[in-house]
């Protein structure tokens, strides 16, 4: 996807995360995030267009995604041991990270 469909995929999966009980569908959507956030890191985003793959904002964007990804797989890591309430608590901090980022990138 682009990086707008990615965006979507991530805030369909985030707001699933946020409000289901139910551990399959988290996961599910955990997974989907996953996908989408590995495909976001390979993108250029609109405002560092014409930036070198290797220059300091690129890497910059990269490691917001890998980070991303980090508490990814805690969330999962915390469903797939039913601790639902914890990996809601990494969901706050996801919502976090996005929000930094979107100051830094949109
Ligand atoms: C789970 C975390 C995140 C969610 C739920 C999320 C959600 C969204 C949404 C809903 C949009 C608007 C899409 C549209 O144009 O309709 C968007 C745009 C954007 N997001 Fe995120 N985002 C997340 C994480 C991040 C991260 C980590 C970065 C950067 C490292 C980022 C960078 C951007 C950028 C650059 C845009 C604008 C895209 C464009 O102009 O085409 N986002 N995001």
């Amino acid at each position: 996807a682009d990086l707008e469909g990615d965006m979507m995929s991530l805030s369909d999966g985030l707001s699933t995360v946020t409000s289901s009980n139910n551990n399959q569908a988290m996961q599910q959507a955990l997974t989907d995030m996953r996908h989408a956030a590995e495909d976001a890191k390979t993108a250029t985003p609109p405002s560092l267009a014409g930036s070198a793959p290797q220059s300091p904002a690129m890497q910059g964007w990269r490691s917001a995604f890998d980070q991303l990804l980090g508490k990814i797989s805690q969330a999962d890591q915390l469903v797939k041991q039913g601790k639902l309430t914890e990996a809601k608590q990494v969901a706050q901090q996801i919502a976090v990270l996005r929000n930094e980022n979107h100051r830094k990138y949109r």
